[in-house]
């Protein structure tokens, strides 16, 4: 089962640079999401990796290029956005076609057409396919080859929700039996539920890769949520630490005369260690995760090329902490107990965004 290494990945149209210097590795046995802007480089970078354009740097699949693969199909299946259907071929001889260019077998052609749910209409016409139809032709051909590696550029592009579902299974299954699965998608919600890794980039550079856990974790909107009777005590010493603490703005207060508050920037571990030593007696601790849509908009907001887009209120404009005097919890509610450890150097107002995986600007 191949590792992809790809190093140092370049691409500009014109004075248009669409790609920088992208280095990342897809390992076996996970699907590795690939997240971006509109127009950030997904399909460029893809295509880059499948050498269908020219650019710098090079991509490896088990230390081989694309190009020197023998029977490429039956090494890496693709599904790039652009599907090259003959306009009146059928499905089933489009695939055998495939098949034949590509020394493969014809009876593997109704296989996959029964693994994509496509066996009923395979005598269809592809141009007379909904989107969705085109989608799951398009990962037959892909599967053609049982390769052990797939490139898919937006496969659910057009799936209804029990194709996505369908999709999130037999991506999920074809990880699980050791190959190495590398997919973009915009569906951020979906992606939470079906990658392990995530590589996220804007405007061509990388921005993240790693774990979907800890990419979430490391944003901003993730907090330990605590309620203690000592906060006074408490609050000071987590700034200290270089929590930020406020005043828990989803706290309704309805569950006891106690706040709940926030703090960003700590572990819950080194909260509740911190509780103990201090012999701090805690009500409540938890950790409340960003969603993956959230750390992504938090990680991409300053690299979102076409921003045309409302973002919803809770997810726009999100305000920086407030830099005021600190004050106890009662008198100075959602104000931080402590200036942000992180402030930016280029003199804004906003907080630089995390680190993740040392792969951040
Ligand atoms: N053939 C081309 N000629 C000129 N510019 C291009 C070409 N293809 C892509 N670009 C530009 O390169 C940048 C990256 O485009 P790309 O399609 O790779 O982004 P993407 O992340 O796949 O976008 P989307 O999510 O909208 O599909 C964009 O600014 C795009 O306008």
């Amino acid at each position: 089962m191949a590792v992809i290494r790809a190093d140092n990945l370049g691409k500009s149209y014109g004075s248009k640079v669409a790609v920088i210097d992208l280095s990342f590795q897809v390992n076996p046995g996970s699907v590795t999401g690939f997240l971006g802007p509109n127009g950030s480089g997904k399909s460029t970078t893809m295509r880059l990796m499948l050498g269908l354009d020219n650019g710098s740097g090079n991509t490896t699949y088990d230390g081989q290029p694309f190009q020197s693969l023998n029977q490429p199909m039956r090494h890496v299946g693709v599904l790039l956005e652009a599907k090259p259907f003959h306009p009146t071929r059928t499905a089933r001889n489009h695939l055998r076609m495939l098949a034949a260019a590509n020394g493969i077998s014809t009876s593997r052609v109704d296989e996959v057409l029964a693994m994509v749910g496509l066996s009923t209409v395979s005598n269809g016409r592809p141009k007379k396919f909904s989107l969705g139809m085109g989608q799951r032709l398009g990962m037959a051909a892909a599967l053609l080859g049982d390769p052990h590696t797939l490139i898919l550029d937006e496969p659910a592009n057009g799936l209804d929700p029990e194709g996505i579902q369908w999709l999130r299974n037999l991506l999920k299954q074809l990880a699980g039996e050791g190959r190495s699965v590398f997919v973009s998608s915009h569906l951020l919600s979906e992606m939470a539920l079906l990658a392990d890794q995530l590589v996220v980039i804007g405007r061509g550079r990388m921005i993240a890769s790693g774990q979907v856990t800890d990419f979430i974790r490391s944003s901003d909107r993730t907090s330990v949520i605590v309620r203690s009777p000592d906060i006074e005590r408490l609050g000071p010493k987590l700034a200290e630490l270089g929590g930020f603490v406020e005043a828990d703005p989803e706290d309704t207060g309805a569950e006891s005369g106690l706040p709940r508050y926030s703090v960003k920037r700590l572990s819950i571990e080194q909260v509740g260690d911190t509780a103990y030593e201090l012999g701090v007696r805690l009500h409540e601790l938890f950790v409340r995760e960003a969603t993956l849509e959230e750390a992504f908009l938090d990680a991409t907001e300053r690299d979102q090329e076409f921003s045309g887009i409302e973002l919803p209120p809770e997810l726009a404009g999100r305000q920086p902490p407030s830099t005021g005097a600190a004050g106890p919890p009662g008198q100075a509610t959602r104000r931080p107990y402590g200036e942000p450890e992180v402030r930016p150097s280029d003199g804004s107002d906003r907080e630089p965004p995390p680190t993740h995986d040392g792969d951040r600007r």
